[in-house]
């Protein structure tokens, strides 16, 4: 209560007002001083106007007894004076003087009441208290008022400075008010809402939504309702702000509000609420779920939201009798580009790759990052291996072309994995799991190239395990061979060489031919130690031939890619040769296109100094990988060896348009020697005679075979070409 009255000047105690009587007559100045004392007031007095003046900007009083005619300053001049001064203190007239003007004059200056002289001092006393008592009201009013009009900028200033657009709509949904916000934040002047439907600032695709909220809030009572919209908004840059919308309908009781005709019943009036910006919030919010969902330099489907889409589309799939496909892609080359030219280009390099990717798969598919450079490929509603060829073979075309990454022209190529849904696998892991061994089988070839995964491949992983562990037992149980499938000199049916191919001895499984294990070796890394195994079984049995008195027969050892790829690897095979006293220029390495390709820069530098030391070098599977004639001229190349595929092309000998008849021309053209792998017939032996391709390897000179067939058989034909 006190805080309440703190404003309003109650410092009129009317008992003990402070009181100034103004006349010019001495005598009649003290009998009234006199009177009023009498009374409890405190009064004063000032002969004449002038004096009246003085005292009055001195001193404040609470009312003025002024008489009108005075000889020096009438009555009205002190009032004028007063009114100047805006000296805020009420006025009784006292005077003789009672013409209409005077009166009147007096009256429109301000003055509260008019007492005639001579006059009953009652009289004068009533009217005295009664000025008082008007005054004190006045004074609390416009205390009052001044409050008001301060709680009344102090509320208008909460709400416009309020962080959030706040409004009132009536019953129709129109504005009746709106703060400042709305100018910063849309954009909108209020005078250009007010009376217009909300709907006019809620973005089209928003306003059922809204319209729902808005009808429900007003329907359901007093609950408060708040949804997430868009607001229009004027500029091209705010168009998208998001707000969180709160409102609650107002009934006809709410305070401060008109009461309803009949003030027992609650009506509804229309909606009180707010909008708060939270275009930010939302946008981090969408980068933080993008970020859990996506890698960030690609954009594309991380391995979580893969695994996720494949889960539906499995579901999907299983409904409805459909099947899918799941590729798992590789680059293959994409470690040297990171290697040589930094890690930024390898970045993009993968964009790049991204978005070639993208641009030749449907919509549907989903590409996504598996990590580092591992993507994975999710091909729903495809039913046939044919329409999953398809595409792997469009994948890898497109990844063929070379990259331009600043002044450098890249290639990669990719090794694709293919699970086929359900005959690979039925869930999510299954399918990921063995699209990836389809991979590894590619790889473990070192060419780019597509492959579906099979129950060869050993599909579960603990068949896989198993495998890995018999694996390295293998070797200490003495489970590998070393077989020889023997090289002819086309002309003269002589045996030249013989290529060394791995076979496994299992005690359970029998023999297991390398396409079964050398991927899940190259995998597991178990691939060193056997390929030093096999080099030096096959240097150790080989030597004895030469000893024996073959001296020019050749051996042919493949070399796997993490073998080749090993820094000590030039080092490590001549101390193998040594200890075996091996003649090196009785060795040839085979090595894929894509090995080579891996790391151009440093397999020029190895292999030259294996070429300087005799050995001779054979491109193995020719023609199948990548293919490009512009790194052959860039290293010490010895042969090159015809992919089996392109010699069963050749149906007969009058066959014209086979890609042999180009590898044989390059081949004459770069003057390297050429083998013929996978020869099987004496149509195919004529017809690469004709071409001029002198050495042959393949069935139909015989299989690989054991080290003590293979000599005799070399026995029997060095003896047959002597005699
Ligand atoms: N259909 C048909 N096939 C023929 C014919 N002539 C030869 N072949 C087969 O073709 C493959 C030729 O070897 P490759 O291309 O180097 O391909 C080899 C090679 O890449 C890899 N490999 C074999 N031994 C080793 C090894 O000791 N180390 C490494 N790293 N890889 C090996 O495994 C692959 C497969 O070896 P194999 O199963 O022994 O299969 C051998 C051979 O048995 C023919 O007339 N018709």
């Amino acid at each position: 209560m006190k805080a309440e009255n703190r404003d309003i000047d109650l410092s009129i105690n009317i008992n003990k007002a402070r009181l100034l009587v103004v006349d010019d007559e001495e005598r009649l100045l003290t009998s009234l001083q006199e009177l009023l004392i009498a009374n409890n007031y405190q009064a004063d007095i000032a002969l004449g106007g002038k004096n009246a003046c003085v005292k009055l900007a001195k001193q404040q009083y609470d009312l003025v007894l002024l008489d009108l005619r005075m000889g020096d300053f009438s009555g009205h001049q002190v009032m004028d004076f007063m009114s100047e001064r805006q000296i805020d203190t009420a006025t009784i007239v006292v005077s003789g003087e009672s013409s209409f003007s005077a009166v009147s004059k007096a009256l429109r200056r301000g003055a509260y009441d008019y007492l005639k002289k001579p006059y009953v001092p009652e009289e004068l006393l009533a009217t005295v208290d009664n000025a008082l008592q008007k005054k004190l009201l006045e004074k609390a009013h416009n205390a009052m008022q001044v409050r008001l009009k301060k709680s009344e900028e102090l509320h208008r200033y909460i709400v416009n400075s309020s962080p959030d657009i706040v409004f009132m709509l009536d019953r129709e949904g129109r504005f009746t008010f709106i703060n400042n916000k709305v100018e910063s934040v849309l954009g909108y002047h209020k005078r250009e809402l007010l009376g217009q439907h909300y709907g006019a600032i809620i973005n089209d695709k928003d306003v059922e939504r809204a319209s729902y909220i808005f009808k429900d809030s007003e329907q359901s009572g007093r609950t408060t309702r708040t949804i997430e919209l868009h607001l229009k908004s004027r500029g091209e840059n705010r168009a998208q702000r998001f707000f969180e919308v709160t409102v609650f309908p107002i009934e006809s009781t709410a305070p401060g509000l008109k009461s309803a005709p009949d003030s027992s019943l609650k009506q509804l009036i229309g909606t009180y609420g707010t909008a708060r910006d939270i275009t930010e919030r939302k946008e981090a919010e969408e980068f933080i779920n993008f970020q859990a969902y996506h890698d960030l330099l690609t954009r594309l489907p991380n391995r979580a939201l893969f695994k996720d889409r494949l889960s539906l589309a499995i579901t999907h799939a299983k409904r409805n009798t459909q099947g899918l496909a799941v590729m798992f892609l590789d680059l293959d080359r994409f470690k040297v580009v990171n290697d040589t030219l930094g890690h930024a280009m390898g970045d993009r390099l993968l964009q790049s790759v991204s978005m070639r990717l993208e641009n030749c798969l449907r919509e549907g598919d989903t590409l996504s990052r598996f990590g580092g450079d591992e993507f994975t490929l999710l091909l729903p509603d495809i039913s046939s291996k044919e329409d999953a060829r398809k595409i792997a073979r469009k994948v890898i075309n497109v990844l063929k072309e070379p990259f331009i990454l600043g002044e450098h022209e890249v290639f990669v190529g990719v090794s694709v994995g293919i699970a086929m849904y359900d005959e690979a696998g039925t869930n999510v892991e299954q399918l990921i799991q063995n699209a990836d061994i389809a991979m590894y089988h590619v790889k473990g070839r070192g060419k780019d190239g597509y492959q579906f995964y099979s129950d060869t491949m050993n599909v579960t992983s603990s068949n896989r395990l198993k495998i890995e562990r018999d694996m390295r037992n293998a070797l200490d149980n003495k489970e590998f061979r070393v077989y020889y499938q023997p090289q002819i000199n086309a002309a003269t049916g002589g045996i030249i060489g013989v290529e060394a191919l791995i076979r496994w001895h299992h005690p359970e499984r029998g023999i297991i031919y390398p396409s079964e294990f050398i991927p899940l070796a190259e995998e597991t890394k178990l691939i060193v130690d056997i390929s030093e195994w096999v080099l030096k079984t096959a240097c150790a049995e080989v030597k004895s031939w030469i000893d024996a008195g073959h001296s020019d027969i050749r051996l042919a050892v493949n070399f796997s890619p993490s073998q080749v790829e090993h820094p000590r690897f030039v080092n490590m095979l001549f101390k193998q040769l040594k200890e075996y006293n091996f003649p090196p220029e009785n060795l040839e390495i085979e090595l894929t296109e894509n090995v080579i390709m891996n790391d151009l820069e440093h397999m020029i530098q190895k292999l030259s100094k294996l070429a300087d030391h005799g050995i001779t070098i054979a491109i193995d599977d020719f023609g199948t990988g990548y293919s490009s004639l512009n790194y052959l001229h860039k290293l010490p190349i010895h042969t090159l060896k015809v992919d089996q595929s392109f010699v069963h092309d050749i149906q007969n000998a009058d066959n014209e348009a086979c890609i042999v008849n180009a590898i044989v021309a390059m081949a004459h053209g770069l003057k390297l020697n050429i083998v013929a792998e996978g020869v099987e017939t004496a149509n195919q032996l004529e017809y690469l005679k004709s071409l001029g391709c002198h050495e042959i390897q393949g069935f139909f000179f015989g299989k690989a075979r054991p080290a003590d067939e293979t000599i005799l058989l070399i026995n029997s034909s060095a003896h047959s070409k002597a005699s």
